[in-house]
């Protein structure tokens, strides 16, 4: 984080990135002073509407984040600035978009959580276009032209008001993440009962294990314990709002219709209060660590690891067969699970792995049988992708093993 004093002071000459969070209402004009440098610029959390046109003199800028402002359009200059990849205006009040507004080499958006009720054909026009984020708006159709982003790889539809599936896009050639939850279209009246309802009162929250987009895990324990079931327990409690993935309310669905597999953290019961949405789980043993770390700006849809790490090809394929056998049981119960990574996995020193994150899941009994084939399919291409990205880090004496070109034959068909 940086300070408005130390932009005008000069200080920052030569910067690459700038966050800035002032309560600003338009951008200072010292930011040009960075014109040859500026890179990433994050402007979240402030109380901008507008952009200068001056912007496009950013001739470096590549990563643009405006979050949490008060935009009711996409700036258009974002479409003079030559350079610029990535943009996200998540949660302002965006309800308009013009093709002005898309700067050629675009490659991820972000307009999750605003009132987008329609998208330039324009759209279709980004050939690099590679992850598209657009849950939690008022998108009733997709534009046609969408068909024509041959890299979009990564989409986020939830939480519209999509009122028929769009079939146009399941035939995206790289298309692997997918989520279509909480519209018209993908309805799911059905009420389950497979998993038991308790109140929240049942439990006694202890200490935080851990914090993701849509909820807060923590260590509980039961008042009184049900038969046969360990005292101790690990409950989720949904914060409430649309997240990149999606409703919480959907999340909590699909976790449910998931049912159960020795690759899934066991899930005992919820809660459904009018104040509170909550999942009750089995605790992960402690043993468990994550097996990959989320994208970067430049990896964009693809896992990264941490420096150094490899896993032998024994425990490449022992891991590969439990992600298919999960994934094949997910698509038993006709659930999609929209977000197959590495880093949605856990693992332990015997490649055991607990498989999580239903945030992009999203169910599909209710589409015809050929959209459900072809939401398989996409699924799939996740399935290779994490093959892939589990190869790129094998351990180097096992390259030449008949398991890795196997493998690596199989994540590339
Ligand atoms: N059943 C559990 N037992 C013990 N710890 C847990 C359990 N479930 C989640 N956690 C802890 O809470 C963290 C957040 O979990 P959660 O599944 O909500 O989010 P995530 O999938 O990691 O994040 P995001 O939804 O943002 O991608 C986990 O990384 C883990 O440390």
């Amino acid at each position: 984080m940086h300070t408005l004093a130390q932009l005008k002071s000069g200080k920052l000459a030569g910067s690459q990135r700038l966050t800035l969070t002032a309560d600003l209402t338009s951008l200072p004009a010292e930011i040009l002073s960075l014109a040859d440098s500026l890179e990433i610029l994050d402007v979240s959390n402030n109380k901008l509407s507008s952009l200068p046109p001056e912007l496009a003199q950013l001739k470096k800028l590549k990563i643009l984040f405006a979050s949490n402002n008060c935009f009711t359009s996409l700036p258009e200059v974002l479409g003079q600035c030559e350079n610029l990849e990535m943009i996200g205006f998540k949660s302002n009040q965006i309800r308009t978009i013009t093709a002005n507004a898309l700067p050629p080499k675009l490659r991820w958006l972000t307009l999750t959580d605003n009132e987008i009720e329609s998208l330039p054909a324009a759209l279709g026009q980004c050939p690099r276009l590679q992850k598209l984020m657009l849950a939690g708006n008022r998108l009733q159709v997709l534009p046609q032209s969408l068909a024509q982003c041959q890299n979009l790889e990564l989409l986020r539809i939830s939480a519209n008001q999509l009122q028929h599936c769009p079939e146009h896009i399941l035939d995206l050639p790289k298309l692997a993440w997918l989520a279509f939850a909480g519209n018209p279209f993908s309805q799911d009246d059905a009420r389950s009962v497979s998993v038991p309802d308790v109140p929240s009162s049942s439990y006694t929250l202890q200490h935080v294990l851990g914090q993701g987009a849509s909820g807060v895990i923590s260590k509980a324990t039961w008042n009184t314990p049900p038969p046969h079931l360990a005292r101790d327990i690990a409950v989720k409690i949904f914060k409430g709002e649309v997240t990149s993935d999606g409703y919480p309310q959907n999340e909590l669905r699909a976790c449910v219709k998931a049912g159960n597999h020795p690759n899934l953290v066991k899930l005992i019961a919820k809660v459904e209060e009018e104040n509170c949405l909550a999942l009750v789980m089995n605790l992960i043993p402690p043993r468990y660590k994550n097996l990959g770390q989320p994208p970067s700006f430049s990896s964009c849809t693809r896992d990264t690891f941490a420096d150094g790490f490899t896993l032998s090809i024994a425990q490449i394929s022992k891991i590969v067969e439990q992600i298919t056998s999960v994934v094949a049981h997910l698509h038993d119960q006709q659930l999609c699970h929209g977000d197959v990574y590495a880093h949605n996995t856990l693992f332990d020193d015997d490649a055991n792995i607990l498989f999580g994150d239903f945030g992009a899941a999203s169910m599909y009994h209710m589409l015809s049988a050929q959209q459900q084939s072809k939401i398989k399919t996409i699924e799939a291409r996740a399935l290779d992708y994490f093959i892939d990205d589990l190869l790129s880090v094998c351990a180097q004496e096992d390259q030449c093993n008949p398991q890795f070109i196997k493998l690596r034959k199989q994540s590339l068909t």
